[in-house]
C-alpha cells in the first residue's frame, strides 16, 4: 500500500489487473464493466445530502454507485431531528458484501460517526484494493447539527487522511481538523490546505463557500506542489443542502471514469454550480435550506415537467408550421405570426426556420415558447434537436434525412414529443420503433413550400394511415379548399392537417387560421376518430 493514498491511481499494475479482470468477467458474463463508486456515508431521510445525494450525483454523472450506510438520520430541510448509528460490525458486513463481490473503483466517504467505523473502513481497504479514496470529512451538517464528535478528529488526522487521495473539507471542517485555527481569508485557506496536506492526503480541496464577504465562491486546491484558486459565481439560492456530499461524489465519479484529479475537481465544481443554478427556485420543504435537483429536471416553472401527458394526439388537429420567408414577406415577426395562429385555433406549432442563424433561432424559439405555453399549445422545432433542448421546447419534427427518431429520443428523453415525416409504410413502422409520437404524412397535394417533395396523394396518405401504429397528420398543399376532403375521408389514425402557406403566406394569419379551424371542425364532426 502506498502511503498517502489507497493505491497509486495511475499505477500500471492496477490498470493491467483491471483490464485482465474485466476482460475475464466479460468473457464469463458477456458484459462490460462500468465505473463504480462506493459511498460510505449516512442516510438523509430528506434525501438532499448523504447517501441519497451520492446516489443521485453518481447517477447524474453516469457512474454506478453502491452504498454502505454508516448511520440513519431523521432529517429534513429544518435540520437533523435524530441520528441512529449503524452498529460497527454491520458496517463491516456491508463493506464486505460490496467489496468482496464488486469491482469498486473509488470509495467516497461521508458521515463516519465513530472511531470504530473509521477503523472498520480502513481495515476493509487493506483487504480489498480500490483505485482511490475520496474523503469528505463530514462533521457538521449544513444546518449546523453535529454529525461526528471531536473524539473522531484524531482518527481522521492520523489514520484516515493519510489514506486519502483527496480530502474536501469546508472552512469549518478544515478549521476543526487543524485544531480550531481561524479561516477568514483566501490566504488562510491556502495555509490550511498546506497544513492538511502535511497530514498525508495527496490532494486537498478547501471549500470556501462559507467564506464571508466574497462575491464569488473560491475553493483552494492543493496537490502538494501547486495551489489552484478555483472560482465560480455565487448562486443565490436556499437550495444548497447536500452540495458537499454531491461535490465529493462527483469527484469520485470522475476519478472512477479515469479523469486526473484536477480535472475531476473542476468537472465536479461545474456540475454542482449547474445543478444549483438550475434548481435555485425549486421549493421542497419548509426549512431554511432546501435540496437541489441533481438530475436537472425539476426546474421551477418548467411547464414541460408539469405537463400531465407528454403528447395528446388531438393536438394534431390544426398544426401550424411556420416559414420565416413568408412572415418576412408580410412584414410580421415570427412571434406575432405564432400568436395569431394560436388565437385563430392552431392546436400545435412547429418552428420551421431553414435559414435562421442558430442564435436567432434559439431566441425566436424561446419567445414563441412563452406565447405557446401561455396558451397550453405545444411548440415543436423542425430538424434542430439542439434548439429544442436549449429552448426547452416540447419536442421536434424530423424527416427521413434528419436525425433518426431513436437518436432524438435518446437525446430528448421520454417526455418530449417527436414527429417523423413518412411517405411509406416502412418509414411509418420505423418511426414507431424509433420511439416517435406521431407521423407527418405527405405531400398529400403538390406544394411550393418544400422543394423536390414527392406527392403521394390521398391514396398514399390512406396507405400510410391504414398501416400506421402512430397518429398521423396530413401535410403538403393543404388549404381551405381541400382540408375538408382530406378529413372527410375518415382515415384511420388521421388526426388533423399541417399547414404552412395557407396560414402564413397570407396577409391575415388570424383570419385564415380561424377559417381553416372552422372548416376542420365541420369536416371532423362526423369523421375524425
Ligand atoms: C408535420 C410535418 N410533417 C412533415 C414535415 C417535413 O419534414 P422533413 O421531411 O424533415 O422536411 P423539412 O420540413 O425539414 O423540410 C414537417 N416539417 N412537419
Ligand atoms: C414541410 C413540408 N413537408 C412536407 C412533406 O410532404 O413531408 S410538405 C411540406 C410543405 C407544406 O407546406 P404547405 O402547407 O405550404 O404546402
Ligand atoms: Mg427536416
Amino acid at each position: 500500500m502506498a502511503s498517502g493514498g489507497v493505491i497509486l491511481s495511475n499505477s500500471f499494475s492496477f490498470y493491467q489487473k483491471r483490464i485482465v479482470m474485466s476482460s475475464r468477467m466479460q468473457e464469463k458474463n458477456g458484459g462490460a464493466s462500468i465505473p463504480h463508486v462506493l459511498s460510505v456515508a449516512g442516510s438523509d431521510s430528506g434525501a438532499g445530502a448523504g447517501i441519497q445525494a451520492d446516489l443521485k450525483a453518481c447517477a447524474a454523472r453516469g457512474v454506478y454507485c453502491s452504498t454502505v450506510i454508516t448511520s440513519v438520520t431523521a432529517q429534513n430541510t429544518v435540520g437533523v431531528q435524530a441520528v441512529h448509528a449503524v452498529p460497527e460490525d454491520f458496517v463491516a458486513q456491508q463493506l464486505k458484501s460490496v467489496l468482496s463481490d464488486m469491482q469498486v473503483d473509488v470509495v467516497k466517504t461521508g458521515m463516519l460517526p465513530s472511531v470504530g467505523v473509521v477503523k472498520v473502513l480502513l481495515q476493509s481497504l487493506t483487504e480489498f484494493s480500490v483505485r482511490a479514496l475520496v474523503v469528505d470529512p463530514v462533521m457538521v451538517s449544513t444546518s449546523g447539527d453535529v454529525l461526528a464528535g471531536p473524539s473522531i478528529l484524531s482518527t481522521f488526522r492520523e489514520e484516515l487522511l493519510p489514506m486519502a487521495n483527496i480530502v474536501t473539507p469546508n472552512i469549518k471542517e478544515a478549521s476543526a481538523l487543524l485544531g480550531g485555527i481561524r479561516l477568514e481569508t483566501v490566504a488562510d485557506m491556502r495555509n490550511a490546505a498546506e497544513l492538511l496536506h502535511a497530514l498525508g492526503p495527496r490532494n486537498v480541496l478547501v471549500k470556501g463557500g462559507d467564506l464571508p464577504d466574497s462575491l464569488d465562491a473560491v475553493d483552494i486546491f492543493f496537490n502538494g506542489e501547486r495551489f489552484y484558486e478555483l472560482r465560480s459565481s455565487r448562486i443565490k439560492t436556499r437550495n444548497t443542502h447536500g452540495t458537499g456530499c454531491t461535490l465529493a461524489s462527483c469527484i469520485a465519479a470522475e476519478l472512477a471514469k479515469g479523469s486526473p484529479m484536477l480535472t475531476a475537481v473542476r468537472v465536479a465544481k461545474r456540475y454542482v454550480e449547474t445543478a444549483l443554478e438550475y434548481s435555485k427556485d425549486i421549493l421542497i420543504g419548509n426549512g431554511i435550506q432546501g435540496p437541489f435537483d441533481h438530475l436537472l429536471r425539476l426546474k421551477s416553472g418548467s411547464q414541460s415537467f408539469h405537463r400531465k401527458d407528454a403528447f395528446n394526439p388531438s393536438d394534431l388537429f390544426l398544426y401550424a408550421v411556420t416559414d420565416s420567408g413568408m412572415n418576412k414577406k408580410w412584414g410580421r415577426s415570427m412571434v406575432d405570426a405564432v400568436a395569431a395562429a394560436i388565437q385563430g385555433g392552431a392546436t400545435i406549432v412547429q418552428l420551421r426556420e431553414k435559414d435562421a442563424e442558430t442564435r436567432d433561432f434559439l431566441e425566436t424559439a424561446k419567445s414563441c415558447l412563452a406565447v405557446c405555453r401561455s396558451h397550453g399549445v405545444p411548440l415543436l422545432i423542425n430538424d434542430r434537436v439542439d434548439i429544442a433542448l436549449a429552448s426547452d421546447a416540447d419536442g421536434v419534427h424530423v424527416g427521413q434525412s434528419d436525425m433518426p427518431a431513436s437518436v432524438a429520443r435518446t437525446l430528448l428523453g421520454p417526455e418530449k414529443i417527436i414527429g417523423v415525416s413518412c411517405k411509406t409504410i416502412e418509414q411509418a413502422q420505423q418511426a414507431w420503433i424509433g420511439g416517435a409520437d406521431y407521423i407527418g404524412c405527405g405531400g398529400v397535394y403538390s406544394t411550393n413550400t418544400k422543394a423536390n417533395n414527392p406527392t403521394i396523394g390521398l391514396d398514399g396518405l390512406k396507405t400510410v394511415c391504414s398501416a400506421s401504429k402512430l397518429p398521423v397528420v396530413a401535410i403538403g398543399g393543404i388549404n381551405a379548399s381541400n382540408a375538408g376532403t382530406v378529413m372527410e375521408m375518415g382515415l384511420p389514425n388521421l388526426k388533423g392537417v399541417a399547414v404552412v402557406s395557407a396560414l402564413f403566406d397570407r396577409e391575415n394569419v388570424l383570419a385564415e387560421t380561424k377559417k381553416l379551424h372552422a372548416l376542420l371542425m365541420e369536416a371532423s364532426s362526423s369523421k375524425i376518430q
